[in-house]
């Protein structure tokens, strides 16, 4: 039984992934803080920002799964523990490490250190990334999906939808609605994570990893309503919100978040499960309407907004 560590893990992302870790018989162990126990896991308990709590938690695993690095200094502090005996590193990194690109989606070729809009965040997981792909005796792989989504996603993204849909309140777009919208879901990340596991030799690189499916704000909001059987009342912020900043009244901002993912359709023998009409279909369904009915209130910009 192969010995795996999951840093982080007690979050969205592993709502899926420990299960699907569990189900191919890997001995699995999370390192966190230990806000929420995960039953059929080892737990290690540290603050991954502490050296000496992390040196406490030393050990050999075969491959690391790293979800939470967010700065170079929290890769390498966890690299340096245990990245000595690992034979795969797994880091999971994100879209929002490109630079604005003209003309075309971003592929792991374009420069990294983050668009503007992502700020520190795109910056540090930029660094992450930078460390990680250049260290030589583990092999690295730095996936980079855009929103992820489905039924445990604890960011208000579609959920913030219906709750508008099935309550009867607008929505209001960014800008035109044309802003360009990847996802990726969570069950097809712990996939792709499962096949990385898998392979033989696996190559050091960033893996651009979505749904090929581009779509724009507009798109993606009538067919999360379509799945709820409801004609959404649409606005749109250049019309009745100009100046004010997207994200006060939508879960995105007005910044295409859309990749080139031909790295991974050409390379890798492995492709998602779920279209993105399945996917949303199920996460919708995981919920009952009347918690989404509650969920996601005005925001305060949404409160302000005259229309
Ligand atoms: N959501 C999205 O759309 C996207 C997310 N990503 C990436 O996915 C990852 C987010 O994963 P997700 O599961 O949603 O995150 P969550 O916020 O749901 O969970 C975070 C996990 O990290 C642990 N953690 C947080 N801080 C520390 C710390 N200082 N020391 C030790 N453990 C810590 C938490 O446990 P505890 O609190 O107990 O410590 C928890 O297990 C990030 O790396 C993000 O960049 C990438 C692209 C898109
Ligand atoms: C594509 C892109 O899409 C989304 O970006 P968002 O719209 O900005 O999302 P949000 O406002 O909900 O996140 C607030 C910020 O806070 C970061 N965050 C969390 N927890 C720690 C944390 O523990 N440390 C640090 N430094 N940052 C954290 C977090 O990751 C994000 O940057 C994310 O899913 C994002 O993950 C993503 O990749």
């Amino acid at each position: 039984m192969h010995k795996l560590l999951v840093i982080g893990g007690s979050g969205f992302v592993r709502a899926s992934l420990v299960p699907a870790l569990l189900s191919k018989d890997y001995n699995v162990t999370l390192l966190n803080r230990g806000s929420q126990p995960v039953p059929g896991t080892n737990q290690l308990i540290a603050d991954r920002n502490d050296p000496f709590a992390m040196q406490q938690t030393a050990g050999r695993y075969e491959a690391v799964i790293d979800t939470s690095a967010y700065t170079r200094a929290q890769a390498e502090l966890a690299f340096n523990i245990f990245g000595i005996h690992a034979k795969k590193w797994i880091h999971l990194s994100s879209a929002a490490v490109y630079k604005e690109t003209k003309n075309h989606l971003p592929g792991e070729k374009d420069p990294i250190g983050g668009a503007s809009v992502w700020g520190d965040y795109g910056r540090g997981k930029s660094a992450a990334d930078e460390f990680l792909l250049s260290q030589e005796h583990t092999p690295a792989i730095a996936l980079r999906p855009p929103y992820l989504y489905g039924p445990h996603n604890n960011i208000d993204c579609e959920q913030f939808v219906w709750a508008r849909a099935l309550t009867e309140r607008p929505i209001i777009l960014p800008a035109d609605g044309r802003t360009k919208l990847q996802f990726l879901h969570e069950e097809d990340l712990a996939s792709f994570i499962l096949y990385l596991l898998a392979m033989h030799a696996m190559p050091t690189c960033a893996v651009n990893l979505a749904d090929p499916h581009i779509l724009t704000i507009e798109q993606w909001v009538k067919m999360l309503c379509k799945i709820a059987g409801i004609k959404p009342d649409i606005l749109y912020g250049e019309d009745v919100a100009p100046g004010i900043p997207p994200r006060g009244y939508f879960p995105f901002r007005d910044f295409d978040c859309a990749l080139d993912v031909t790295n991974y359709l050409e390379n890798f023998d492995w492709q998602p499960h779920y279209t993105l009409r399945d996917g949303f279909t199920q996460t919708f369904n995981s919920y009952s309407q009347e918690e989404l009915a509650r969920s996601s209130p005005p925001t305060f910009a949404e409160k302000e907004i005259e229309y």
